[in-house]
């Protein structure tokens, strides 16, 4: 007999272009002939497909939208889905956080805006899913997070001195 199989693969999306994210695709190029890079074109990285607010990435009957998040670093993108059931924010919004805006593009005004209008706008079912959580958690909503998230309850002027004031240490290997 003949057994066909039918192999589609979306693109490895980055969210944004910090070597934590980034640094599996290389990797997983070499492995999956065929496979491509995406990236937002404000990222300042190489990829196959360069992607901008609006852009739909199909899958299945599905699809992903680009809508832009900067703040974190220039190039960071929320990828939703059609329905908009679900978010996957990157660093832009964390669970109860956010991305860090102390170094490499970041800016705390413009991620502060990024999430009032780019995350804050879906509705409040649509379930979050950051891409780090030093806590454990993996999921949380929309409705949620505009309630809960301490530092985004705030005003923007607050939020900036919440962001000044992290004093995080620096994250090892993260340059690129
Ligand atoms: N040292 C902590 C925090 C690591 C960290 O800086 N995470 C970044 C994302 S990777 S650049 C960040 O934006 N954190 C925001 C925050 O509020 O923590 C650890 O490793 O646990």
């Amino acid at each position: 007999y003949v057994c066909i199989y039918y192999i589609i693969i979306i693109p490895k999306i980055n969210t944004h272009c910090h070597a934590d994210h980034i640094t599996s695709t290389g990797l997983m190029k070499k492995r999956l002939a065929g496979l491509k890079s995406a990236i937002s074109k404000f990222s300042g990285a190489s990829a196959d497909i360069h992607l901008k607010e609006g852009d739909k990435i199909p899958f299945g009957r599905h699809s992903l939208t680009v809508r832009e998040t900067p703040g974190h670093t220039d190039g960071c993108i929320t990828l939703v889905t059609g329905d908009q059931t679900m978010a996957f924010t990157g660093d832009a919004l964390l669970i109860r956080g956010c991305g860090r805006t102390d170094f490499q593009q970041g800016c705390a005004k413009r991620l502060y805006q990024s999430i009032q209008e780019k995350i804050y706008t879906l509705p409040d079912h649509c379930l979050v899913y950051p891409a780090h959580d030093y806590l454990g958690q993996t999921v949380s909503t929309v409705g949620e997070e505009r309630k809960f998230n301490p530092r985004l309850t705030k005003s923007m002027e607050e939020f900036v001195e919440i962001m000044n004031n992290l004093n995080l240490p620096k994250p090892k290997k993260l340059g690129i």
